[in-house]
C-alpha cells in the first residue's frame, strides 16, 4: 500500500482561547491535488501550517510521508514546500532573486537554485518579468511567483494557502496547469480555498473545513 502523504489523527490547535482546528482526522493521498475549502476562519491556514511543520499541534498525532514534524523537524523541512509571506521586503527583489533565495535557503547550491529558478520563471511563464523588481511587475506576477517560490526544491508534498487570492483568470489557468502537471510528476498538493468553484475546478479531493471541524469530505470526478 502505497504511504499517505499526510496523516492527520484528531489533531487539535488553540490560540489562546480559539480552538481552530477541532479533533481533524484527514489522510492526504500521494498523487492528489487535495483542497480544503472553508470560509475565512475556518482553520484551514492553520492545518497547512501544522502540515508544513511550521506550527506544532496542541495535541493529535501528524505524520508527513511517515515522518512525525515534532521528532524530526528537518527532514519534514525537504519533504514540504510552502509560500513565503507577501513582505515589503521580498516585493523589493526580482522575481529571479526570489527564486534562487528559496532555493539556496531549502539547501540548494547557489548554482542549482541559480538553473531551478530559470526553469521555475520559464514554467510560470514568468520570463518577461524575471528581472524586473516584484512591486514594480503586474497584477498576478506575486500568485504565480508564491507559488513557484514553494517548490525550487521540488518538494514531495506542495502545500498552498490560497493560491488563486487575487489571481486574474490567466494566472489561474498557469498555477492549475502547473499544480496538475507537478500532480502527474508524482508529487502532492495541499491547498486552501474559499472558493468552492475554483477548488471543484482543480482538485482531485476536496476536504470542507468550518470552524475547526471536518463537514465533508469527496473525491472528485477527473
Ligand atoms: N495567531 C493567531 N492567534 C490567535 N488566533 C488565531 C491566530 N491565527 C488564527 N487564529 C484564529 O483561529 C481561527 C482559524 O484561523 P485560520 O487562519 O486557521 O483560518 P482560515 O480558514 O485559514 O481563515 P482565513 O481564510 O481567514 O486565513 C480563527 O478564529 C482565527 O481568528
Amino acid at each position: 500500500m502505497i504511504r499517505p502523504a499526510l496523516v492527520l489523527s484528531r489533531v487539535l490547535h488553540r490560540y489562546d482561547g480559539t480552538t481552530a482546528v477541532e479533533h481533524l482526522t484527514l489522510s492526504v493521498p500521494t498523487r492528489s491535488l487535495y483542497g480544503l475549502l472553508g470560509p475565512r476562519g475556518a482553520g484551514k491556514s492553520t492545518v497547512l501550517d501544522i502540515a508544513a511543520g511550521l506550527r506544532q499541534p496542541t495535541s493529535g498525532r501528524v505524520r508527513v510521508f511517515g515522518v512525525d514534524p515534532s521528532s524530526d523537524p528537518t527532514a519534514v523541512t525537504g519533504l514540504v514546500g510552502s509560500s513565503p509571506r507577501h513582505t515589503p521586503e521580498l516585493a523589493a527583489l526580482t522575481a529571479r532573486e526570489l527564486l534562487v533565495r528559496a532555493g539556496t535557503r531549502r539547501g540548494l547550491e547557489a548554482e542549482v537554485a541559480a538553473r531551478h529558478a530559470q526553469e521555475l520563471l520559464h514554467a510560470f511563464a514568468l520570463g518577461e518579468v524575471a528581472d524586473r523588481v516584484i512591486a514594480d511587475s503586474p497584477a498576478g506576477t506575486w500568485q504565480r511567483l508564491a507559488v513557484a517560490a514553494a517548490m525550487p526544491h521540488f518538494p514531495r508534498l506542495l502545500v498552498l494557502d490560497d493560491p488563486f487570492a487575487g489571481a486574474g483568470a490567466h494566472d489561474v489557468e498557469i498555477i492549475t496547469t502547473l499544480l496538475r502537471r507537478y500532480v502527474s510528476a508524482g508529487r502532492t498538493v495541499l491547498l486552501a480555498t474559499d472558493s468552492r468553484a475554483l477548488a471543484e475546478r482543480t482538485c482531485t479531493h476536496l476536504a470542507v473545513l468550518d470552524r475547526g471541524r471536518l463537514t465533508g469530505q469527496r473525491i472528485l470526478p477527473a
